[in-house]
């Protein structure tokens, strides 16, 4: 794996690979038998890439938790993708189908520094799955600011009001996004449908409200939209690749579209001044309303990317 860091490749029954690494619960490829990545990651060849903890990794899909952007007090995107997160399963070829699924379970907890940050007991478990071409990506986010009241013990009939668990944690309230680097051949000939009609917030222009006109959106410059309450399946069309792939999600209402295009390419240490050519970011996500979780809680979302047209050979 690159930079030395732990990480896992899975695979799937259709000869799909996979490469997660623990840093960040870090996805970076996702490639089709032939070698081809429907991912991109900042190419070490361009002085890019880094791998190195705590730095985020720049592209495949980076995970945005407990807030996304700077929508909170939390440094940009939160902690999630700068963490080490612990491997909790790793499910090789075990199905009664063999070959059929591939999966990894990663686990990210408080620790004395989150809790510094940010005042909560929580969980998140993410697991990873390469399943013929798709890859599957879902987190389930708990909330274990639990309290038990141990003077209020339910089975001491002493007690007043018949006793019992008092949740005394308090609520959480996140952002999320998977901010997936999509691999396109050409940013000016790449397209995202399924968009028309939804409102978003133009980070470009600060963050003020508009409808989305066209369904088939291209990117002749830079982009940095929140589109909101989007359908769940959208598709990103390659073009010159003649690769389509599409992004279901399930309770991550937002979609995030994003290029940096020339100045802030240029401008970000660890993308290559040409790379912004090769990638569009759709990042599904919750963000316009974000989720309060009570005590006790579990919060879950997933993404399911697919290859719907094969890349041309
Ligand atoms: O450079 P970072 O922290 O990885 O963020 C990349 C981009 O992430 C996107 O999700 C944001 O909408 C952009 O505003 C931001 O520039």
């Amino acid at each position: 794996m690159r930079g030395g860091l732990p990480g896992v490749t899975l695979r799937s029954s259709l000869g799909y690979t996979v490469d997660v690494y623990t840093h960040g619960a870090h996805v970076t490829s996702w490639k089709d038998k032939d070698g081809t990545d429907m991912l991109f990651c900042s190419s070490e060849a361009c002085r890019s890439a880094v791998f190195k903890p705590p730095k985020a990794i720049r592209g495949g899909i980076p995970i945005c938790f407990p807030q996304f952007s700077d929508f909170g007090p939390l440094g940009q995107h939160g902690f999630a993708r700068n963490a080490t997160w612990e491997v909790r399963a790793i499910d090789r070829d075990v199905s009664p189908r063999p070959a059929e699924t591939d999966k990894i379970i990663l686990r990210l907890s408080d620790t004395p520094e989150t809790l510094a940050l940010w005042p909560h007991k929580f969980t998140v478990l993410y697991e990873v799955f390469a399943d013929g071409k798709s890859l599957r990506t879902s987190m389930a986010v708990s909330n274990d600011g639990i309290e038990i009241d141990l003077e209020n013990d339910e089975n001491d009939p002493a007690l007043p009001g018949g006793g019992g668990i008092r949740l005394g944690g308090r609520p959480m309230t996140f952002t999320a996004a998977l901010h997936t680097y999509f691999s396109v051949t050409d940013i000016t000939r790449a397209t995202v449908t399924g968009l028309r009609n939804v409102e978003y917030l133009d980070s470009l222009r600060q963050r003020q409200k508009f409808t989305e006109t066209t369904d088939v959106l291209h990117f002749p410059e830079e982009i940095d939209r929140i589109y909101l309450n989007t359908p769940n399946t959208l598709i990103v069309d390659d073009a010159v690749g003649a690769k389509t792939m599409s992004v279901m999600k399930s309770n991550l209402p937002d979609a995030v579209v994003w290029n940096p295009w020339v100045d802030k390419s240029a401008a970000t240490g660890d993308l290559g001044d040409e790379e912004y050519t090769r990638f569009l970011c759709v990042e599904a996500a919750a963000i316009g309303t974000p989720v309060t979780l009570p005590p006790g809680e579990t919060w879950d979302c997933f993404q399911i990317l697919d290859v719907c047209k094969d890349p041309t050979p």
